[in-house]
């Protein structure tokens, strides 16, 4: 028996590679200063791995991103990037900055002459708030193996002289998560192959023992022709893969669609979660296992911080090993990528909660315990294990919960608020904040840190409201909004008000290349005991005439972006967090304030992988949502906010919502929902986003006049808002400034057309 791990976090336990990355994005740094110090990194914390873990992970310590690393390693660079002039021809032999410059211009984009080179595409990583590069396919492309990276991390592993293997992305998860630009799938298929064998050939001449490839695409729902790919790609590969040993790693559910499938290809390992993929154990005992296959069982969770339950885990393994007589590896359900580094760091955690944690540091630790007690074949735990074991959390309270329609239709409301509001039509609005400067994070820092008293913090933070409402009513906005200046981030600040709930100090996760959240911990009952964004909403309100929209963020969204419990089922802990919003809601618009936007930006990417378990999910989604805003007044506008596009098949849940109006990101997507939303839009006030967030530049009110103009090919004027994709947090004022106002103007130009 031995333990490894699926993935291990690589920010840097204190954030270092991200210092670095920003460092370099800076210009403050080299590449090469990058590169070797990155390397220090990896060593430093492949070496603490070699001292717990029978076989270490390889090339998994990316600098951006694995799905960028794949596609650079095959050379399919798509020809935006091959024609910027450094970067045209062949990858080998160039110089380290110049492969740098090209790795990093496909993640962040890159300007040529004045002319923007636009990056690829970033999609979350399944059900993850983790975001991977999407490759893009077209037929012209030309591979050519890059090794050099992937060369330099297997050197560096190997100087460990402790077994690794090589952790590379499958290549039916390469071509189904990457962008076809051109041509049916199958016809990549054939190049993929030939890929993965030159890759292989590459693997063996350096002497590789293991090579792990990653296919989650294998737990989602898998047609007969999704299968047959699988078998075919996986046959002509194995079929050279000589000496190499291949281990084929799934995460994120079970595989029960190609199950028999991975059973006939001679793989030496198979990787299964059972965590999240319950159903696998099923699979095992009523489908076989093939007998001189290693199994890697995924029974350390990556994706949530509790303790295992190893009173739980041992009889579960010993099941196992008892049943299949297969050699065992024990292993994470998937990568620990999910998870924040260390407990260590936590010096404000109650003991009694910290004891229960097991962030990644925690998690190896787990995987040594486990063996032992399992190779010892003990029956029950020693004391020292036994306290690592999970116990229950704080009892709970349970929640009634039942769903009551809106007394009033929307149709009717409308006109209510209509007359309350007296709103021009295609209302102008933004999505709730504004750009957080240096200056505002100094500021709340000296705040956390002691350093200014709660009277100058608040004084402060009031002046940015009183600026912003100034900004907003001379832009001529029709819609305003307070600017969320108060807020660290849109979930973790309504954790820190929350009962019930514990921010860390240090429990950094990726969230894409140097990017990192600090997701809250939901620990005991969740209370509210005093207002949150009310004073705030309220005093910007009383600087205006115009309305003023409240943000607040939604129980669905608060959940998926924090470590739930688990014993709780989740739609309690989702009821506990409808209430507390709820009672937010009340005080608002008590308070006067005719419009509050509930946002649920995080609804779509927990959206489970089967299509069969939808309906659960929207289900709780829908009736959190109606809980949190079932008192909302007739004459008060609720508005929903929701990002990450692809919203297709859902639009029959958005409608279950029974908001007033809802802002949609549309303009990143280039504008692909808006067919999906004709129907809901025809009597639905709707918002698709007119321009993107993500990026610096700034449109033209002639661009921003012809995208208004598409969208209402789509949408009935009276129904259309207009507004940008998502907040303004991340941008530059003055770029905000400038956009906000051409999107005014444009808005203007149309209305001049329309009356
Ligand atoms: N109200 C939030 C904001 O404007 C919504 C963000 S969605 C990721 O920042
Ligand atoms: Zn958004």
């Amino acid at each position: 028996m031995k333990t490894t791990l699926v993935g291990f976090p690589r920010i840097g336990k204190n954030r270092e590679l991200k210092t670095l990355l920003d460092s370099y994005f800076k210009n403050r740094i080299d590449g090469t200063r990058l590169i070797q110090e990155a390397a220090a990194l990896e060593e430093v914390q492949l070496q603490a791995l070699s001292q717990q873990l029978d076989v270490i992970p390889c090339a998994d310590f990316s600098l951006y991103d694995g799905m960028l690393d794949m596609l650079y390693l095959f050379g399919c660079i798509p020809p935006r990037f091959k024609d910027i002039p450094q970067y045209a021809g062949s990858l080998a032999h160039r110089d380290l900055e110049t492969r740098l410059g090209l790795y990093f211009a496909m993640a962040r984009g890159s300007e040529v002459q004045g002319k923007a080179i636009y990056p690829l595409e970033m999609k979350k990583w399944f059900t993850t708030n983790y975001h991977y590069l999407v490759p893009e396919l077209s037929l012209e492309l030309s591979w050519e193996l890059e090794t050099s990276f992937l060369e330099a991390h297997i050197e560096r592993a190997r100087r460990l002289h402790c077994p690794f293997k090589v952790h590379l992305i499958g290549p039916l998860t390469f071509l189904y998560l990457s962008k076809i630009l051109e041509g049916p799938p199958d016809k990549y298929l054939d190049t993929l192959v030939i890929q993965y064998q030159r890759l292989f050939r590459f693997l063996q001449q350096k002497g590789v023992e293991w090579v792990q490839l990653e296919e989650p695409i294998l737990v989602t729902d898998l047609c007969h022709e999704d299968v047959k790919r699988f078998q075919y790609l996986y046959k002509t590969i194995l079929f050279t893969k000589g000496t190499l040993k291949v281990l084929l790693q799934t995460y994120f559910g079970d595989i029960r669609d190609v199950w028999s499938e991975v059973c006939q290809q001679p793989f030496d390992a198979v990787g299964l979660d059972f965590v999240a993929g319950t159903k696998n154990k099923e699979l095992i005992q009523t489908e076989g296992f093939p007998k001189n296959t290693i199994l890697v069982a995924g029974c350390i969770d990556g994706r949530n911080i509790w303790r295992a339950n190893l009173e739980e885990l041992i009889p579960f393994i010993q099941d196992l090993q008892s049943k299949m007589k297969n050699e065992i590896w024990l292993s994470s359900s998937c990568s620990l990528l999910h998870v924040p580094y260390t407990v260590e760091g936590e010096r404000k955690l109650p003991p009694e909660l910290k004891r229960r944690l097991a962030f990644a540091w925690e998690k190896v630790g787990e995987l040594e315990h486990l063996k032992t007690a399992v190779r010892e074949a003990r029956g029950h735990l020693s004391v020292s294990e036994k306290a690592h074991s999970s116990s229950s959390l704080p009892p709970s309270t349970f929640v009634d919960f039942s769903l009551t329609p809106r007394p009033i239709p929307r149709h009717e409301r409308y006109w209510l608020q209509q007359k309350r509001l007296s709103l021009p039509i295609l209302p102008t609005t933004t999505i709730g904040s504004f750009p957080q400067d240096e200056d505002l994070r100094r500021l709340r820092k000296q705040y956390r840190q002691g350093k200014i008293d709660e009277n100058t913090y608040e004084d402060r933070i009031r002046q940015r409201i009183r600026a912003l409402v100034v900004l907003q009513e001379e832009l001529g906005l029709d819609v305003l909004v307070h600017g969320e200046y108060e807020r660290n981030d849109m979930v973790e600040y309504f954790a820190e008000y929350l009962e019930g709930f514990y921010t860390t100090e240090e429990g950094w996760v990726q969230s894409y290349g140097s990017r990192v959240t600090k997701p809250p911990i939901i620990y005991g009952d969740i209370h509210r005991t005093h207002p949150i964004t009310v004073p705030w909403i309220s005093y910007a309100q009383s600087l205006t005439q115009k309305p003023m929209k409240a943000i607040l963020t939604g129980p669905i969204t608060i959940i998926n972006w924090s470590f739930v419990r688990e014993d709780l089922a989740l739609s309690t802990v989702a009821f506990q967090l409808a209430e507390a919003l709820r009672a937010e809601i009340s005080e608002l618009q008590e308070k006067g304030i005719p419009i509050i936007q509930v946002d649920e930006a995080a609804l779509r990417e927990k959206l489970p992988l089967r299509r069969g378990e939808w309906e659960g999910y929207i289900n709780l989604a829908v009736a959190a949502f109606r809980r949190a805003t079932e008192s909302v007044r007739p004459d008060v506008q609720l508005h929903t906010h929701m990002c990450y596009s692809e919203f297709g098949s859902l639009v029959y849940a958005i409608e279950a919502f029974d908001v007033d109006v809802i802002t949609i990101e549309a303009a990143r997507s280039h504008f692909g929902l808006l067919s999906s939303f004709r129907e809901y839009g025809k009597d639905h006030p709707i918002g698709p986003g007119v321009y993107d967030i993500h990026s610096p530049l700034v449109p033209s009110v002639a661009e921003l006049e012809k995208r208004i103009r598409r969208m209402l090919e789509y949408i009935p004027p009276d129904m259309l808002w207009i507004n940008p994709d998502c907040g303004l947090k991340t941008r530059g004022m003055e770029e905000t400034v400038a956009a906000l106002n051409n999107m005014v103007q444009a808005t203007q130009r149309v209305r001049q057309t329309l009356c």
